[in-house]
């Protein structure tokens, strides 16, 4: 059952059009992720969506309530964490906590309760006393994530949650979308540049870069999508330094080589390269092949196939 429905979407900043026709749907109790270069207008959209931002044309719904119309309704309804830092540095967990509460209304007892969950949730328990200045990066966008759910959303909007955190922070935040959306049923919306947080957080997608749709819809569809590309992973005993400028220098249709040691994962136009080709090479080099199999692209893949790799201002 959708939840979130953006229709047809435009809008401009001066000349410069910001998003462009962009139309998606985000169905009640998954975690959708929105994926683009720098640039490519995931932040206006996250604005537009919590009615911080006016439109130009199209129509935005979530809970089948309209943006803006009926935002004041709608925003009880979103826990919105963003990319800044939001806390307040002189003060403690606590204290945040209850100021954040006390704009949504959360007050005493149950005020009270929140915020212990939050900070379970979060995992802070231990450090609840101490200014939030004396937090490491990873303990503030705890906090920050713990501040946007107090109210108990319905839709948790992430916008790049884990940027400068360590791995065990970062776990912890998964763990923590995980229960939110098992015991809640919460709506995610989740951006990130960290593909493989997408590729195990979420099962739908939207691609966006520069305004425009480049990909919507599963993990399997989107690596479709580039079905025209395909991966092969090889094994070679020791291959001499220049193997990678070989492997694209001599074999005709070789897009990309990632390699590390002896391993080289190659992504080819399967229409151009020719396996035979590069069994020749290495018979003329005089190597041993020792693993050579196809493998599917991962979603960065995808992504860089989609979005290219020509750098964003
Ligand atoms: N308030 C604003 N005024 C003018 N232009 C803006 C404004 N906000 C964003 N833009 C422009 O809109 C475009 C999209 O920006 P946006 O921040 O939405 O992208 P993003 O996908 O969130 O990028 P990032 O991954 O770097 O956060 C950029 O070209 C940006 O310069």
């Amino acid at each position: 059952m959708s939840y979130v429905n953006i229709n047809h979407i435009y809008k401009s900043y001066g000349e410069e059009q910001v998003l462009d026709n962009v139309s998606f749907v985000i169905e009640r109790g998954e975690c959708f992720g929105l994926i683009g270069p720098n640039g490519a207008g995931k932040s206006t959209l996250i604005d537009i969506i919590t009615g911080l931002t006016p439109f130009n044309s199209g129509n935005v719904q979530v809970d089948n309530l309209n943006v803006p119309t009926d935002i004041v309704t709608i925003r009880k309804q979103i826990g919105l964490v963003p990319q800044e830092i939001a806390l307040m540095q002189e003060l403690n967990a606590i204290a945040n906590l209850e100021y954040f509460g006390g704009l949504y209304g959360l007050s005493g007892k149950l005020l009270k309760e929140r915020i212990q969950e939050a900070l379970e949730v979060i995992g802070l328990t231990n450090h609840v006393k101490k200014p939030v200045k004396t937090f490491s990066g990873g303990m503030q966008r705890r906090l920050n994530i713990a501040a946007g759910i107090l109210h108990r959303p319905n839709f948790l909007i992430l916008d790049e949650p884990t940027v400068g955190v360590d791995p065990q922070s970062r776990n912890k935040i998964f763990e923590f979308i995980k229960y939110m959306i098992h015991e809640y049923g919460t709506t995610v919306l989740y951006t990130s540049h960290y593909m493989e947080e997408v590729e195990a957080l979420c099962d739908r997608l939207f691609i966006l870069d520069k305004g425009h749709q480049i990909g919507y819809g599963s993990q399997s569809e989107i690596k479709q999508m580039v079905q025209d590309n395909v991966k092969w992973y090889l094994e070679i005993e020791q291959a001499p330094l220049n193997f990678d400028n070989q492997l694209t220098q001599k074999l005709s249709g070789v897009q990309q080589v990632i390699s590390n040691q002896n391993k080289y994962h190659l992504i080819v136009d399967p229409l151009e390269f020719s396996t035979k080709a590069l069994l020749n090479l290495i018979a003329d080099l005089q190597l041993e092949l020792t693993t050579l199999n196809k493998e599917e692209l991962s979603l960065e893949e995808a992504f860089l196939q989609l979005t290219g790799k020509s750098l964003r201002d």
